[in-house]
Parts: C-alpha cells; sequence; structure tokens
C-alpha cells in the first residue's frame, strides 16, 4: 500500500513535467490551429541556451533562464512567421511537416552544437527528500507539481476573461467574423505562438535536472506531452493537467508492479492516445469536412529504355565503386526504399504515418530470428521478414480505419515508440548472447557471397536490384485499377465509399503495402553487418523520412532518390564532402532546411518539376483520344467483343429493383432531422422529395445510403435488407447517390472519376495489380453515359479544369457509372442555368425511362421536381407531411402553408390528409 502511494506521488512529478508540456502544445493549438511537433525540440532549444550562457559563459542563473525562455517564445514566433503563415492555405500534409521540419532543423544544429550525450544540470528547486503519508519524494517533484498547477490556473484565467484569451477563441471558432470584429487571426496566432514556445523553453528548464539536458530527452517527452493534450482535446487546460498526471500515475505503478515486461511503462502514453483516437474517430468523415488541397501525384509511367540504361550505367558505377562508395550507395538506396513505402502510404492513400521506421525494424526483426534461431538462409529470411512485416503493418493501419491526418500520425509514431521500447530496446528479444543485436553472420544469396563486409559492393548491387524491384511494383499500383482506388480515398473517402469502394480494404493494402517495403528496407540495411542492431530503428527518424519524402515529392517515383540524398552517409553526402570537406556533418541540418525551402517555395517536391519536364517532352508526341483509350485496354486495339451502344442497346438498363424505406428516424443528438419517414422508389419512375431548408432531406438520403445511422427505421431494395450495412456495401447493392456539395475526386481526370466508380475489382485484382496493372474498357453503359452526359470531349481533363455545369453533370454520371437500380440525386440543379436545368430534367426523366433507374431527386426548383417526377414527397421538420403525384402535391393546402407558404398554419392543419405516416411502400 505504501509502495502503491510513493508511487502514485513520483508519478504526479512526472505527471506534471508531461502536463507542463502538453500546456504550451495546447496553448499553440487553440491559437493558430496548428499542432506543434517542434514543441519539445523549441524545449530543448531554450533549455540548452540556458546552461550555455550559465554553465559556459558564467551568466547569472535568472538571466540565463530569461534568455532561454526569450529565444524559445522567439524561436515559436518565428516558426509562425516564417513557416506556418506561409503555408496556411497548403495541403494539411505539408503543414504537418511544417513543424516536423522546424523539429528536424532545431534537433540537427542541436546535435551540432552540443553533440548527442546527456549533460546532468544541477537545478533551482530544492531537492530535499519529503515524507509524505509514510512515502518518500524529492521536494522538486512537488515544486514542479505546484508550478503545473500555478500555469494550468494562470492560463485558464488568462484565456476565459482576458482580451486576449477571448480574441484567441473567437479567431479559433470563426476567422472571418472575428477578423470583421477587428481581430487580427494573424497577430492573435503570432502572439499564441509566442507564448507557448516560450512556455515550452520555461518548462525545458525546469524539467532538465530531473531527466538530464540531452536533444532526444526533450523531444520525446513530447509524446507523452501530446497524449495528455489529447485527453484535454487540445482545447482545456484542466482536462490537460488532469490526463498529464494520470498518465503519469498510470506509468509510474506500471514502473514499480509491471518491471517484468520491458517499455510497458513508457508505453502507456502511446497507448492512451490509440484509445483516444481510435474512440473519439469516425469510420467516414462528417458531411462538410474541409477538402484539402492534396499533395502532386506522378503518373507511375515507366519508360523501359530509358530504365534499362540507368540500371545498367548504375550497376557499372556500382561495380566501379570503392567500398566507401559502395556503402553511401547502400544507405541512399536503403533509405530511398523507406521512403518509397511512404510514397504509397502517405502519396498515393495520403494516409499519413510515421511507422516508416517501426515497420523497416520489424522486418529486420523477424529476418534476423530466421537466420540466428532457425538458421533459414538468407533468401528465405528476407522473404519471411517482407511477408511477416505485412501483418503487423495491418495493425498500424487499424487506426487509420478511424482516424485520419494528424491524429493518425500522431498514433503511428506512438505505436512505433511502443514497438521500439518494448520490443527493440529489450534485450532479451532483439539480441543474442555476446552480441549487441542479433547476431546473423555473412550472407550469400544463391551461392554467391555478398556479405556487405566483405563484398560491399555486391551488397550496394543487390539493394540496388531490389530498389528497381520495389519501385516497378508501386509504380504498377499506381497505374492499376487499385492505384486508382487509393488516390479516390485519398481524395475523399466519403465518394470514394458512395461508389462502392471499400475505404477500409484500401487503406488496409496501402499500409500492407508500404509495410512490406520498409521491412525490405529494414531487412537490407540490418543484414549489411554481421548483426541486426536495432538503433538503426528509432521511431523518430520516420520523422525525417517524412521530411525527405516531402523534398523528393512525397507522390512520385523519383521521389525517394532525390529526398534520400539529403540525407547523411548517403551519396549526396559523400559529393557534399568533395565539393567543401567536412560538409556531410552538415546534412541533417542542411536537410532540415531544403526541407523548410521546400515547403515554402515547391510544396510537391523535385520530382513533380521532372513530372512536368517529362510531359512537356510528351506533350510533343502524337497523342491518342481519350475516349479510344477508355475502349482500349492501355493503348492496345479495342477488343471486337467490346460492346458498344449501338451493338448492345440494353447494355445500360438497370436491374429492376424497388427500394422500400420504412419508418426512418433519424437524431442528432436533440435535433429530429428525419421522423418517421417512408417511402418507396419504384424501378423506372422518378420520384421528388421536397421540403424547406433544413427539413431533413439529406439526412434521409444520408440514412438511405448509410452515412447517418438511423435511430430506427429499415431500408430494402429488392430482397435484400440494407439497414446497418455499410455505405460501399450498399452501393455495390445497387443504391448510388450524389451530393449536395458534388465531392468530385478533385485531382483525377474525368476518365479516371469514371472509372473509380465501374471498376468492381475482385480481391485478386489487389495482388495482380503488384505485377501487371490492367486497365479494363470502360463498360458499354458508362460510354453511353459518357455521350449521354456530354462528357467525351472532356475525358482527359481534370475536374479542376471543368465548368460549373460539366461538375454537376459530371457527378450524376459518377453515380451512374456504378450502374445502379436507384438513384438518388442531392440538389443536381443547385446553381445550374434555366437551360441547363431543362437539360438536366430531360437527362433524369431518361435515366428513369430508358435506363430502368429508380430515382429519388431532391431539389429546392420546384418547377423541375414537378415537371419531372411521377411522385413527389413533401417532409417539413423532418416529417413527411404529404406524397402524391405532382398535382395532388401541388394542391395539397398542408404543402402550400409549409413549404409555399401561402396557407395559415390553422387552414393547413385540418387539410393535412395521411400527414400521421400512412407508408406509401406499404
Ligand atoms: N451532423 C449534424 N449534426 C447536427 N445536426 C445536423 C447535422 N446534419 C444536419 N443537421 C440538422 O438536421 C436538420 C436537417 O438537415 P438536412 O441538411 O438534412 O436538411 P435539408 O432538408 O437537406 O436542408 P437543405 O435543403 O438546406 O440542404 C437541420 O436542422 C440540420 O441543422
Amino acid at each position: 500500500m505504501d509502495d502503491i502511494l510513493r508511487f502514485a506521488l513520483l508519478g504526479l512529478g512526472l505527471g506534471a513535467l508531461y502536463a507542463l508540456t502538453a500546456q504550451g502544445i495546447v496553448l499553440i493549438y487553440r491559437g493558430s490551429g496548428v499542432l506543434n511537433f517542434a514543441h519539445g525540440a523549441i524545449g530543448m532549444a531554450g533549455a540548452y541556451v540556458q546552461w550555455e550562457l550559465a554553465v559556459q559563459h558564467g551568466v547569472s542563473y535568472w538571466t540565463a533562464v530569461g534568455c532561454g525562455v526569450l529565444v524559445a517564445g522567439l524561436l515559436g514566433v518565428l516558426t509562425h512567421l516564417l513557416v506556418m503563415r506561409p503555408l496556411r492555405r497548403a495541403s494539411s500534409l505539408a503543414r504537418l511537416v511544417g513543424t516536423l521540419a522546424v523539429f528536424i532543423v532545431l534537433t540537427a544544429a542541436a546535435v551540432k552544437r552540443y553533440g548527442d550525450s546527456v549533460q546532468l544540470v544541477p537545478g533551482k528547486l530544492p531537492s530535499d527528500l519529503l515524507e509524505v503519508a509514510g512515502a518518500t519524494v524529492s521536494e522538486d517533484r512537488v515544486w514542479l507539481l505546484g508550478i503545473a498547477i500555478a500555469i494550468t490556473v494562470a492560463l485558464h484565467l488568462l484565456y476565459k476573461h482576458s482580451m486576449f484569451g477571448l480574441g484567441t477563441t473567437a479567431v479559433a471558432e470563426n476567422q472571418s467574423a472575428a477578423s470583421s470584429l477587428g481581430w487580427s487571426a494573424d497577430l492573435i496566432a503570432a502572439a499564441n505562438w509566442g507564448l507557448g514556445s516560450a512556455l515550452a523553453g520555461l518548462t525545458g528548464i525546469l524539467i532538465v535536472p530531473v531527466i538530464g539536458l540531452s536533444v532526444n530527452g526533450l523531444t520525446t517527452l513530447l509524446l507523452s506531452a501530446l497524449a495528455a493534450a489529447l485527453v484535454g482535446r487540445f482545447s482545456s487546460f484542466p482536462v490537460t493537467l488532469a490526463g498529464g498526471l494520470v498518465i503519469g500515475i498510470v506509468q509510474s505503478e506500471l514502473t514499480r508492479f509491471g518491471t517484468d515486461i520491458t517499455g510497458l511503462a513508457a508505453s502507456v502514453p502511446f497507448l492512451v492516445i490509440a484509445l483516444v483516437l481510435v474512440a473519439r474517430g469516425r469510420a467516414l468523415p462528417l458531411r462538410g469536412t474541409f477538402l484539402d488541397r492534396l499533395p502532386a501525384l506522378g503518373t507511375g509511367r515507366v519508360r523501359p529504355v530509358a530504365l534499362a540504361v540507368t540500371v545498367a550505367v548504375a550497376l557499372l558505377l556500382v561495380a566501379l565503386s570503392t567500398p566507401q562508395w559502395a556503402d553511401a550507395i547502400t544507405n541512399t538506396l536503403v533509405l530511398s526504399l523507406i521512403i518509397l513505402s511512404i510514397v504509397v502510404v502517405t502519396g498515393y492513400a495520403g494516409q499519413v504515418s510515421l511507422a516508416a521506421y517501426a515497420l523497416a525494424g520489424t522486418g529486420a526483426f523477424i529476418a534476423g530470428h530466421a537466420v540466428a534461431d532457425w538458421g533459414w538462409p538468407f533468401e528465405l529470411a528476407l522473404l519471411a521478414g517482407v511477408l511477416g512485416t505485412v501483418p503487423i503493418g495491418l495493425l498500424f493501419a487499424l487506426p487509420a480505419v478511424r482516424t485520419r491526418g494528424v491524429n493518425l500520425a500522431i498514433i503511428t509514431l506512438g505505436l512505433g515508440t511502443t514497438l521500439e521500447v518494448m520490443v527493440f530496446q529489450n534485450t532479451d528479444l532483439a539480441t543474442t548472447p555476446g552480441s549487441d543485436g542479433i547476431a546473423v553472420g555473412r550472407q550469400t544469396l544463391f551461392g554467391i557471397d555478398i556479405s556487405g563486409v566483405d563484398h560491399p559492393q555486391r551488397y550496394a548491387a543487390l539493394v540496388l536490384l531490389l530498389f528497381i524491384g520495389a519501385a516497378l511494383v508501386v509504380a504498377n499500383i499506381r497505374r492499376s485499377r487499385t492505384g486508382r482506388r487509393l488516390i479516390a480515398v485519398r481524395a475523399n473517402e466519403r465518394a470514394a465509399a458512395a461508389l462502392g469502394i471499400g475505404v477500409r480494404a484500401t487503406k488496409l493494402y496501402a499500409f500492407g503495402v508500404s509495410a512490406a517495403i520498409a521491412a525490405l528496407a529494414g531487412v537490407l540495411t540490418g543484414f549489411r553487418s554481421t548483426s541486426v542492431v536495432f538503433t538503426d530503428f528509432a521511431a523518430f527518424d520516420s520523422i525525417t523520412a517524412l521530411g525527405l519524402a516531402v523534398i523528393g515529392g512525397v507522390g512520385f517515383l523519383v521521389g525517394p532518390l532525390f529526398g534520400a540524398t539529403f540525407a547523411a552517409g548517403t551519396v549526396g553526402a559523400r559529393f557534399g564532402d568533395l565539393v567543401v570537406p567536412g560538409l556531410s556533418e552538415w546534412m541533417p541540418l542542411i536537410g532540415g532546411i531544403i526541407l523548410l525551402l521546400t515547403l515554402v517555395g515547391n510544396q510537391d517536391g523535385i520530382g513533380q518539376g521532372l513530372g512536368k519536364q517529362a510531359a512537356a517532352v510528351e506533350r510533343r508526341l502524337p497523342r491518342r483520344r481519350s475516349l479510344d483509350r477508355a475502349r482500349s485496354i492501355e493503348g492496345a486495339p479495342a477488343p471486337a467483343s467490346t460492346p458498344t451502344p449501338e451493338a448492345a442497346p440494353d447494355a445500360h438498363r438497370a436491374a429492376p429493383l424497388p427500394l422500400h424505406v420504412a419508418n426512418l428516424t433519424v437524431r442528432y443528438g436533440g435535433v429530429v432531422a428525419v421522423d418517421d419517414l417512408s417511402f418507396a422508389i419504384e424501378p423506372g419512375r422518378v420520384t421528388g422529395l421536397i421540403g424547406p431548408n433544413g427539413a431533413g432531406k439529406t439526412s434521409a438520403i444520408d440514412a438511405v445510403t448509410g452515412f447517418t445511422r438511423p435511430a430506427s427505421g429499415s431500408v430494402r431494395l429488392g430482397d435484400r435488407d440494407l439497414t446497418g450495412t455499410a455505405v460501399h456495401l450498399r452501393a455495390r447493392a445497387g443504391l448510388s447517390r450524389s451530393f449536395q456539395s458534388l465531392e468530385l475526386f478533385e485531382d483525377m481526370t474525368v476518365l479516371d472519376n469514371l472509372y473509380a466508380a465501374c471498376d468492381r475489382p475482385g480481391p485478386w485484382t489487389y495482388l495482380k495489380d503488384l505485377i501487371r496493372p490492367g486497365s479494363r474498357p470502360l463498360p458499354a453503359q458508362v460510354l453511353i453515359a459518357v455521350r449521354e452526359f456530354g462528357l467525351e470531349s472532356s475525358l482527359d481533363r481534370s475536374v479542376g479544369d471543368l465548368s460549373y455545369g460539366e461538375r454537376r453533370l459530371l457527378a450524376i454520371a459518377r453515380a451512374v457509372a456504378t450502374s445502379p437500380s436507384v438513384l438518388l440525386l442531392d440538389e443536381p440543379a443547385a446553381g445550374l442555368s434555366d437551360d441547363e436545368t431543362r437539360e438536366l430534367a430531360r437527362l433524369v426523366r431518361r435515366l428513369a425511362e430508358d435506363w430502368g433507374m429508380g430515382v429519388l431527386l431532391v431539389e429546392h426548383d420546384v418547377d423541375m421536381v414537378m415537371s419531372v417526377c411521377d411522385q413527389v414527397v413533401v417532409l417539413d421538420f423532418g416529417r413527411r407531411i404529404s406524397v402524391g403525384t405532382p398535382d395532388e402535391v401541388r394542391a395539397d393546402p398542408a404543402v402550400r402553408a409549409a413549404y409555399l407558404g401561402d396557407l395559415s398554419p390553422e387552414e393547413a392543419e385540418e387539410s393535412v390528409p395521411g400527414a400521421e405516416g400512412d407508408p406509401v411502400s406499404a
């Protein structure tokens, strides 16, 4: 019992450190909306400044503290002004990498100046031992706790009652409204950055006497602090304090009572992060989620002759290289492989993962044990390492199913760190007797000695060939149907799901492939020497790898090679040394600065510049028309069996399935958006769903298509009960929808938007696409839709280049391309001219009459609805107040009262036939 109390008290001291760090992170997040990954590094910088002035230059303690805090605050303001402000309209990846870049620059500069050893720093806080309730704690922990509480109270009061605090809250809630009231969002953000970073500096100075002064000590505190800040939802200072304290106590108790499991206590923050984020996450983003500008993507096209020449020249250079150059080539290529794994998961699938090194280490771990414990040959061990890491990659992907963006970055970094502290740093698991790692000896490949120690050139050649192989696989993915799905999910998860794409499976696939590539890099790193050493796989190195990926261009196949050149020990560093002796030591810092310049100058990285040049060359070559391409397999002649609209006039007919919606109720908290709604949609008929703004029309579509979980009610399509079925499965069953806000895949071409809708790859396609990316011709019904909607000449255009009307048509054509039985159109005519609306009305009728679809039309243009629909359902406050033919509905006084507003409510009340829900569908 005494022990429990003693360790709880110790934990309070530890928790106070986390809370102090976390408050600065919350402060900056509240003031600028940025999650500052550089927070620990800024604190570290402040602590070093204080230490250098006080210890090395004899400046008085308090003056040195003042300078440390000031420098940290200044670094915060500069980060805002020079990095984050220019990035405010950039992709969320660029904004995330912005603070990661500051982290890289500060840590690289600190290592250069102070080395990476730990300094013991005497503190000013009294450190006598205190007896509290029978337990002994050091007095400085109690002081730290007091300071954490005092700062929390001060921040709470400052943000609740001062003008500055109110301004910050106003800007956070609505920037433009706050600006119109005279609050400068920019000034407020800068002030918060300054204040939060100054707090980071003060925290650093207070903490280093406890944990020692080192470059990495404070930065690793970051994850624990992030966990605390997450508990406080990045907004509440008191809850953040409580979160920090609880994490500290749990960690401390586990150190005492869970000592059998290495790293368990250290993993607590990461487990908290995972739990909190996954519990709060959503499988699909909410309606109206801000759609980001996304990093540019390469085409994945490979030019075989150029590739063959490059490989031949590279092999020749490897053969002629000295051992040092061969090592540099190996370093570059292994790092390129790590970055290539990021291209798949972050570039293509849009999932910001910081797990590359954890997965690389896993590959090395499995292969190492396969050789050391089971005596497997290198070839098999390599395969086992690569394939064995895939399930671990899938585990890392599980949080991605419910989280995204920055949250996913935190969670993957946390899981990676957990793996590092629990497995890689566990001497029982990650070392063999007499070695500092897993002793694997010298390797042969099919009888050839490829030991990296004896034959660095041969090893480099092997790594080169494997890199080329992996890059070709990634190129295949990019050009395949699977690649299109990844990019669709990256662009818009909601739209992808609505087209029948399994968002979860797609993300898992990206993580799986990425894990395999990272594992390949890990095995090749580990087996270079005679023992696999796990210091090569520090989880935080994944941050640098993501930064390098961005420098090269995270969506481009050549990006990894360019990005890797800017790291220490690579070919780039050796060249640097030739030009300026000693330059390689500055490489991490130079890499960080180049990353910052890349972010501010060209966020799409070096790869994009090359891609543009290649595209310019290609433009001078003769082009083929897109429709021809769509009808043939990647340029091969169209097969004779390719159906044409003329040859198979019925190819486009929908499977005639009626939709029955019964007693549907949708609630958002206390708001009843849809109230006991029933209706039916018959094949070949158009049903209108109308009602005033906020009547619940979109909520009804959301509930029918699975985007919103209804409180009650059922949805049946033909014989199938779809109530509770996932969005993409409803789409595959024949239920397709368009969105009020269109939700097109903005960075894809028109053709690829259509392909994303009509591709129905089977489970083997995922594997086949790795080797042979086949592209099927557009199905006949999609070709007919292309003509029907007048999109033939736009197939090759990017969605961003279409006119407003064309975008609206594409949104419907894309929904039609899924070959639905029932099509639900959410305000398709919004913003169209009269002519365009008439044309659209004609199209909607044809979809019902010629294509045999059942159509639900939600529209504010009452004339259009009345002219097009066979049946109209009228909603008001979520309730069905009328149903019937357009004429019946038009004559219904209840409708006129509620919707057209030309009857008094009393008159209307008397004349509401069947308002109490007589299901039309019965
Ligand atoms: N995610 C949500 N959380 C809380 N309330 C919501 C949410 N989505 C919609 N609502 C509320 O539900 C009600 C119905 O909204 P809905 O958007 O379905 O109506 P609508 O008829 O489609 O409106 P409009 O014609 O303006 O598009 C409104 O009161 C709206 O404010």
